[in-house]
């Protein structure tokens, strides 16, 4: 009989479900997209029934299409997008939509965080209150909607909410509990100071679980609904950040991820729980038993993206629009974009930065401003690799994963701008190969993840950087940097203009 593990990945646009077998081959894959609801600049959420039905259909075609049979999905985990927050009431049921990552409405509450607790909350928490994270969400339903906070009785991530409903039962992974901040990241436990400051219920808190352990079988309701056998296990899954790192590869101090999906992250595998990279950059629990990672965040990277596509090239297929940056040249003739468009996360937390194009010239094109935009969402990684080098971080390859790595181009000006080997790998599944390695290790498929690697993830080509481009880039870049003090000012401005004519 074959055996498969499922691999869910819910991201910010889509989820995608891969069924793996034991030698790490996708047999089979299916995907289904959710809306994003922005109601108001700076908010972003979704439906927590949206991911459900999502992951529902996408295992139901699985089934059915590819004819994957259900008894023979041994294991299932989940790669999940990291922060958003669904509050549950007393009987389990979803009190309003989920706040997602990129949401930033909760300047107010970050700064109130700040006021109260000070270092300490980066002494226990290892990350400084910044909008997207979970905390200063809560605080903001309790401020703006008492009376649904009056009725939360527990929280959730997104995956965690699918996980729920599949098993029946409530559960949190530590690599994902991390970014709720509201981790005492030592003791790894729920900070009680935190809570106390705050004054949120610690019953609110979901029990903690690891990556690779399971949170029961597929419960006899979800059974019915989806097709699934009862006796597939189901395991923990870590955040969509850990589990693209797992499935990337990045078991080691001398590996860096480069990942551009809807956000873009650029991300390191860390021994020493003590390095202090003062709360610029996130740092994480990670998915693979006591390691820990960090990472910075650029808010809008495939999103800068898929913003310019659909509001100035809407009649071009995506990857006709990205290779049309080709006929640009380094530096796209002297222009220069900053992807700010949402506000940013790292180096610079800042919510009301907006982005920009700089130099715009009479002569240029389309394809020009393409360019700008890939380049200046490299550029912005180049910002969070410069702070590993200032710490000494040590690497000499890049694994590029996520949308962005579709296309050679890019992977190439990552190169050049990283002046490092950029590695892509052959089946482009971050996250979801991820996901699938932490059912199968859970299993006891292998012994630990390297094992489970070994056999599961495949570095393709190399691109190695063009030394003339990369001394070009040097000196953009140095451009680049200057672009967000300068900018800040009107960007504050411009906010506030909107704010009051909305
Ligand atoms: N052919 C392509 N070439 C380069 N980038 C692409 C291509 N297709 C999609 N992308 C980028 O990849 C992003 C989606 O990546 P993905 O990892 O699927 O995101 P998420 O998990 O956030 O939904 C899009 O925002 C888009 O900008
Ligand atoms: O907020 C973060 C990490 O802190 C994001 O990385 C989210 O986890 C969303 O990821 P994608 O949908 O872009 O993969």
């Amino acid at each position: 009989m074959n055996e498969y593990v499922l691999g869910v990945d819910l991201g910010t646009s889509a989820v995608k479900v891969s069924a793996m077998n034991r030698d790490g081959e996708i047999v089979a894959q299916q995907s289904y997209d959710y809306p994003l609801i922005q109601s108001r600049p700076g908010y972003s959420e979704q439906n927590p029934e949206d991911w459900v039905s999502g992951t529902t259909v996408a295992i139901v075609r699985l089934i059915l299409n590819d004819h994957i049979k259900p008894a023979e999905i041994a294991g299932i985990s989940f790669s999940g997008q990291m922060h958003g927050l669904v509050l549950l009431d007393e009987n389990n049921q979803v009190l309003r939509p989920a706040i997602l990552w990129n949401d930033t409405r909760t300047t107010k509450q970050c700064e109130e965080i700040t006021a109260k607790l000070g270092d300490e909350f980066i002494d226990i928490t290892k990350n400084k209150p910044l909008e997207g994270f979970t905390l200063p969400k809560m605080l903001w339903v309790k401020e703006n909607e008492p009376s649904i906070w009056a009725k939360a009785k527990t929280f959730l991530l997104p995956k965690d909410y699918v996980r729920y409903r599949m098993t029946g039962q409530l559960g949190m992974d530590y690599s994902d509990a991390t970014g709720t901040v509201l981790l005492d990241v030592k003791a790894g436990q729920w900070s009680q100071a935190i809570c106390d400051a705050f004054d949120i219920p610690m019953s609110m808190c979901p029990p903690l679980m690891r990556s690779i352990d399971s949170a029961g079988k597929i419960s006899d309701s979800y059974a019915i609904f989806s097709g699934l056998d009862t006796h597939t296990e189901v395991f923990g899954g870590a955040a969509d950040n850990a589990a693209g790192a797992v499935g990337a590869g990045i078991l080691s101090p001398n590996m860096v991820l480069s990942s551009i999906g809807t956000s873009g992250v650029v991300l390191k595998y860390e021994e020493d729980p003590t390095v202090d990279y003062h709360g610029v950059l996130q740092f994480e629990d990670h998915a693979i038993p006591d390691s820990y990672y960090s990472m910075g965040v650029t808010l809008a990277a495939g999103y800068s993206l898929n913003w310019f596509k659909r509001t100035f090239a809407q009649d071009e297929s995506f990857n006709d629009m990205v290779a049309s940056a080709g006929k640009s040249t380094v530096g796209a003739n002297g222009l220069l974009y900053t992807p700010y468009i949402v506000g940013e996360r790292a180096p610079y937390a800042d919510a009301d930065i907006r982005g920009s194009f700089t130099g715009v010239d009479g002569t240029h094109q389309k394809s020009d401003f393409v360019r700008a935009v890939l380049e200046g969402i490299i550029f912005s990684f180049r910002d969070i690799m410069d702070i590993y080098d200032e710490h000494n971080g040590d690497f000499d390859t890049v694994v590029a994963i996520g949308g962005g790595a579709k296309s050679e181009l890019w992977l190439q000006i990552q190169a050049d701008i990283f002046n490092k080997k950029v590695v892509s790998l052959t089946n482009e599944q971050g996250p979801g190969m991820g996901a699938a390695m932490m059912a199968a290790v859970g299993l006891g498929w292998f012994k630990d993840f390297q094992e489970c690697a070994e056999k599961f993830v495949h570095f393709g080509k190399a691109y190695l950087p063009n030394p003339e481009n990369a001394k070009k880039y040097e000196q953009l870049h140095k451009i680049y940097a200057q672009v967000y003090e300068q900018t800040k000012g009107i960007s504050e401005q411009l906010l506030d203009y909107r704010r009051a004519n909305d």
